[in-house]
């Protein structure tokens, strides 16, 4: 097994699986170092655990042509079949005062203000440059909680609920621990369009993600599975990398493509200096907890939303059992997923005669590879440290979704920084 290659990389999930591949394409000598012994990341289909022989994916799944074009171009690439995500039809909306059982869930006497609060959400996107980083731009009286920013802007009760549901969903925090700019960056990232953030979830990989990550994969020369990298050290010359069991390996870059909450775990030498050394060191605070339940008695194409502990609850796919599999989102400070007491009560919020016949998830917290689930900054940080997070830092280049300025917290944002990073190494 060689020692040296030109370019090693950390971290096979879709940022460091794009790299390899495209580095190994253009006969580069690359070595893939993946601390799990599989592909993929937080993407990751499997079999469920409550229906078998049906595949689930329990991190990243929903993408849209439309804006996810580099992911789109790799689905096609490999031709993976993909599907539309489950159509809604019947609708379960708790946004008090009342329930509002429709796909636009805004009463009559709520239109005008809710046109006012969508223009106050679309102008205050306008004022980022998603290509910029939100470190430069000036930013800071919005880097508030959500809480916060909503109730500036005074929504009337279904439409302030209904966009608190969303953003708990959205960003893994609830509302008054996410930013308010990190939630108007996802509205810039999608042409400045707010419908375009929710309307994202448009479309899955038939037979899951894990096809498109293993067709990656088998174009990469040299991957390694369950080897960790521990340290990675720099002069004048090379990176000396160390990994599994002590070994070393060295190389003339490195591209460090894991979490950003794995990244304090890995002894840089020359470490990071100023906000960046910190943010690396606080960690985001994204919590997000995406369960998959098995139930029967709800109707097909179901969607809820509302003041639950279950922001979001709606349909995803058919069971063997002729029950469905429900995906909900909440986060992991909020709600323990073994309580299935608490699932119950939760699910029965939106659908009182539904039985739950099982819960499927994968706890990211706790991975101890990736630590948490999608990026979602904890207030004040992305205004200290966005851009910089992901700036070549002598032999060392950073991709990953945690670190994208357009895509954050999407499987497009680690393709979007792979392209950066094969452009730093290829200069
Ligand atoms: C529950 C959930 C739902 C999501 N939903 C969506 C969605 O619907 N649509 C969407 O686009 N995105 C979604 N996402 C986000 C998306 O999945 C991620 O942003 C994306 O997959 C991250 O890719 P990545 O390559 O940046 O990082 P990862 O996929 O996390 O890959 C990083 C890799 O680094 C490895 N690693 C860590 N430390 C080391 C080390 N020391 N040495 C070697 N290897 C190491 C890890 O094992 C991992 O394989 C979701 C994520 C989650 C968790």
């Amino acid at each position: 097994m060689v020692d040296s290659a030109e370019i090693a990389v950390v971290g096979a999930g879709f940022a460091g699986l794009r790299v390899a591949r495209d580095l190994s394409a253009a006969g580069r000598s690359v070595v893939l170092l993946e601390a799990a012994d599989r592909v993929g990341g937080r993407a990751y289909s499997r079999e469920s655990t409550t229906d078998p022989g049906t595949i689930v994916e329990v991190g990243g799944a929903y993408f849209h042509r439309h804006h996810h074009t580099r992911l789109a171009a790799e689905v096609d690439r490999y031709r993976i079949e993909t599907q539309p995500a489950a159509p809604f039809k019947v609708f379960r909306n708790r946004l008090a005062p009342g329930e509002h059982n429709s796909a636009f869930p805004i009463p009559a006497e709520e239109f005008v203000e809710a046109e006012r609060i969508l223009f106050c959400l679309v102008r205050d996107a306008r004022r980022i440059d998603p290509q910029a980083g939100l470190e430069n731009q000036g930013l800071e009286d919005l880097d508030i909680s959500a809480r916060d920013y909503l109730q500036s802007l005074d929504p009337p009760p279904v439409t302030g609920q209904l966009l608190r549901s969303w953003i708990w969903n959205m960003m893994g925090q609830r509302v008054e621990e996410a930013s308010a700019l990190w939630v108007l960056q996802f509205i810039a990232s999608h042409n400045y369009s707010v419908l375009g953030v929710i309307l994202s979830l448009d479309e899955v990989m038939s037979s899951g993600t894990g096809a498109l990550t293993s067709a990656m994969a088998n174009e990469v020369s040299d991957l390694r599975l369950s080897e960790a990298v521990q340290s990675i050290r720099q002069d004048a010359d090379r990176v000396h990398v160390t990994y599994g069991a002590g070994r070393v390996l060295r190389a003339d870059h490195i591209v460090v493509a894991t979490p950003l909450n794995c990244m304090r775990e890995l002894q840089l030498e020359p470490p990071f200096k100023g906000p960046r050394a910190d943010v690396v060191a606080e960690g985001h605070g994204g919590r997000g907890l995406k369960l998959l339940i098995h139930a029967q008695g709800v109707p097909e194409g179901i969607s809820c939303t509302g003041d639950g502990i279950f922001p979001t609850l709606y349909d995803y796919l058919p069971a063997s059992d002729g029950g469905r599999i429900l995906v909900a989102f909440t986060d992991r400070n909020s709600f323990d997923p073994t309580d299935s007491d608490a699932i119950e009560a939760a699910v029965h919020h939106y659908l009182p005669d539904a039985v739950v016949v099982g819960t499927d998830y994968h706890d990211w917290c706790e991975d101890p590879h990736v630590r948490a689930p999608w990026v979602s900054p904890r207030i004040g940080q992305a205004t200290r440290a966005h851009k910089s997070l992901g700036e070549q830092h002598g032999r060392m280049h950073f991709a990953g979704s945690d670190v994208s300025l357009q895509f954050p917290g999407y499987i497009e944002g680690a393709l979007e920084t792979a392209d950066r990073v094969l452009a730093e190494v290829s200069d």
